[in-house]
């Protein structure tokens, strides 16, 4: 039967080259290509079916995870696929698993802390997959505060050995993926305790369980930690518990490479800062944000084509009632989550690119950017996964009753994904960072030149008394208005804490007294940063009939809808006056309306397959109620057409009802 595309007159509306967009939005012609390849590779094999997930015991669920998570690796076997490729596929399987931390942390910190000996030993086992890891920092009593973790690693200098242990409750590790009921090792976080003396928290690798078997080794004690929010969602991750009762490891299995322990018990701290132990959480932190845009944009792809597909009202003389997607309210919600997929999708481009750089620099010992990359790194990924999580229970709720069906996808995504406001760092613990790192600069002025993202501040003296220039709401499209109004923001509300903090005699007092609006002021420099990244995103060369000037509507929108939303930080540090703010207003009304024959086009763009998607409400034919409706009757429930239960519980209620009313 042929299909019919419920979309294509919304398709045919839109005024850029959409193959050009995807390009775009892919980063290049090849990550398009392996993209688009991957998906559809994924997409047409049974063995990568989602659909049933929602439905599946915890036990059912976890079990057929890892029959996805050892049929990916097959298929990445028998295929011959680059790492790319693999992280590709992996990707496109889009369920949680233990080889996300395998992959994502294991392996990175391994190659972070390791010497190369260990780099050596260890790697090839974990690419071969002959050893599975996971990253066990957390512990019960201790997540945010890493110096405050009790799990200790005392070396033993009779035996050449560490002795790993769980002193108490709280010191259990409690959290880590993969370690509940798969890792083989870990790298476990423990205290260095050499001669008695604590020397602070160091990665060790530690194996847990039999290679044979897969009982867990003596002295260790390792399970599950329960069910988590949502159904199927993150429960297909086996988050763990580990308690350690002096669990003797070789010296070696410590990693050296910040710091080491030699054979005679000598503590020696290379010449590379303290802080790269902490050097896996920046790199996951910079994956965590290129990612943010992922989960935004699958949101985003619903619900813009679930509002062009649903009609609500205004049926003039018996014709169709109104696309929800025309309404003014529905696009000022829709429209910045739109906006804002695309803006993280180039932060987060740029932030690897940040990240590369600051690697090679530490390769080379250059440690002088390291506080810029973890600022940056903390505040985006705090930045970008709120706005995600919020952007999608917002879609959730623009895809009215019908989005919160799981087989609307939107649950079971915001299940998945509002945790990475925790994880990974607590997002407001991360801004506290950003903000010491804000403070630290402004009270540095004059005596070090600010570079990079905190660049504008040698221009404080012009930025804290420097007066909007527009006078009509045009002039809100000129990049140079836009960021200095948010130069100046971000500019004055740093300085203002600062002021504020050295009224105080104890700076850790007034650090922890003003920290709310400490915390204000670092979400308005890292909005400053992805707003800035955006425009210069904007002054390359972008090739595509319309692609550019799409991606400038989407910049002014993001822009603008920043500036809307947190008015009240421009007009009170003065940036702006109340008329600025509705010439913006009016703007971003217009933009809204350029924007509304592309939305469709603008969410294709992102090439997702239907199985990718995983939505009824988001397929790309926009075929939503024959859809649902087929859906509904593949509930179990309606296995039977008189439920399980009804002679034990639905009938004697009945029977008794009439009795009571024959009374
Ligand atoms: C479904 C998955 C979807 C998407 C993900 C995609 C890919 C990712 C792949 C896998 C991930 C999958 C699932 C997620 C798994 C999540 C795993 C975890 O959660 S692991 C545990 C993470 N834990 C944390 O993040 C803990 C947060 N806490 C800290 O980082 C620190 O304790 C702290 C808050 C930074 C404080 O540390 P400390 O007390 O030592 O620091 P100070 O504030 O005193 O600072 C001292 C000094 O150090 C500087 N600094 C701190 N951190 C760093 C750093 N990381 N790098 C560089 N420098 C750092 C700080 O700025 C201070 O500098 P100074 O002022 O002295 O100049
Ligand atoms: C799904 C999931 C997967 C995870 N995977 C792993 C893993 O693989 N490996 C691993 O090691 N860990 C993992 N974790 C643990 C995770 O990294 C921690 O939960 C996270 O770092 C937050 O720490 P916490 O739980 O101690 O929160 P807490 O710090 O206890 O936060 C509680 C509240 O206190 C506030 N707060 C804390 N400190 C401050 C402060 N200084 N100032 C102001 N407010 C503060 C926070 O903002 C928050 O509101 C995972 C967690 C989750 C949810």
């Amino acid at each position: 039967m042929e299909r019919v595309d419920h979309l294509a007159h919304e398709r045919n509306k839109s005024e850029f080259d959409v193959d050009a967009m995807k390009i775009v939005w892919a980063g290049s012609p090849h990550a398009f290509e392996l993209s688009d390849r991957i998906s559809k590779l994924v997409a047409s094999d049974p063995g990568f079916r989602k659909d049933n997930r929602t439905m599946l015991s915890r036990k059912d669920l976890f079990k057929n995870t890892l029959r996805k998570a050892a049929y990916a690796w097959k298929t990445i076997v028998d295929l011959h696929l680059s790492e790319e490729e693999a992280a590709k596929l992996r990707f496109y399987v889009d369920e949680p698993a233990y080889t996300d931390l395998h992959w994502g942390m294991f392996v990175p910190a391994i190659k972070g802390q390791g010497t190369d000996e260990q780099q050596q030993k260890w790697l090839p086992l974990a690419y071969k997959m002959q050893i599975i890891g996971c990253y066990a920092q957390t512990e019960l009593g201790h997540g945010s505060n890493v110096q405050g973790l009790e799990t200790t690693a005392t070396f033993d200098p009779q035996t050449d050995e560490f002795i790993i242990h769980s002193p108490t409750l709280t010191s259990s590790k409690w959290w880590p993926g993969g370690l509940g009921k798969v890792a083989t090792h870990a790298i476990a976080y423990a205290r260095l305790i050499v001669g008695g003396r604590d020397y602070g928290v160091n990665g060790f690798i530690v194996q847990l369980r039999s290679l044979e078997d897969h009982s867990p080794l003596p002295g260790i004690t390792v399970g599950d930690i329960g069910m988590k929010f949502g159904n199927g969602a993150y429960n297909t991750m086996d988050n763990g518990v580990l308690q350690f009762d002096h669990v003797r490891i070789p010296r070696d299995q410590m990693l050296m490479r910040v710091s080491q322990v030699t054979r005679e018990g000598k503590y020696k701290q290379s010449d590379v800062p303290r802080q790269l132990v902490y050097g896996t959480m920046v790199y996951v932190r910079q994956t965590i944000v290129a990612d943010a845009s992922c989960a935004l944009s699958r949101a985003v792809c619903i619900a813009t084509r679930y509002s062009a597909v649903r009609r609500q009202f205004g049926s003039q003389n018996g014709g169709p009632e109104t696309q929800v997607i025309d309404y003014k309210t529905q696009q000022s919600r829709l429209f910045p989550l739109l906006a804002s997929a695309y803006a993280f999708r180039f932060i987060g481009e740029w932030l690897k690119w940040l990240y590369t750089d600051v690697t090679q620099r530490l390769q080379a010992n250059d440690f002088s950017t390291l506080p810029e990359a973890h600022a940056c790194t903390a505040g985006l990924k705090s930045l970008t996964t709120t706005a995600t999580a919020d952007g999608i229970e917002e879609c959730r709720k623009l895809c009215g009753g019908h989005g919160y069906l799981c087989s609307s996808g939107l649950p079971e995504l915001f299940a998945v994904y509002v945790p990475a406001c925790t994880y990974e760092g607590d997002n407001t613990v991360l801004l506290l960072q950003v903000a010491r790192f804000l403070m630290k600069t402004v009270s540095q002025l004059g005596v070090k030149k600010p570079v990079g993202t905190i660049g504008y501040m040698t221009r404080v003296d012009h930025l804290m008394q420097c007066r909007c220039g527009v006078q009509r709401a045009e002039d809100w499209l000129n990049p140079s208005a836009l960021l200095e109004a948010f130069e100046a923001r971000a500019a004055r509300m740093s300085v203002a804490c600062a002021q504020n903090l050295s009224n105080f005699d104890n700076p850790e007092e007034g650090f922890a007294e003003l920290s709310a609006d400490l915390v204000e002021a670092a979400v308005a420099h890292c909005q400053l940063i992805i707003v800035s990244k955006f425009i210069e995103k904007l002054q390359q060369e972008i090739p595509g009939k319309g692609v550019k000037q799409q991606l400038e509507v989407l910049c002014n929108i993001y822009t603008l809808f920043l500036l809307h939303k947190h008015q009240g930080d421009f007009l009170s540090t003065g940036c702006i006056t109340p008329k600025h703010a509705s010439l913006a207003n009016d703007q971003l009304r217009s933009l809204y309306s350029q924007v509304r024959p592309n939305a469709i086009a603008l969410v294709d763009a992102f090439n997702y397959t239907d199985h990718f998607l995983g939505s009824i409400l988001g397929c790309y034919d926009g075929n939503v109620y024959p859809k649902l409706y087929e859906a509904a009757w593949e509930d179990p429930l309606n296995d039977s057409v008189v439920p399980d239960g009804y002679h034990q519980y639905i009938r004697p209620l009945l029977k008794q009802q009439i009795r009571t009313a024959r009374l």
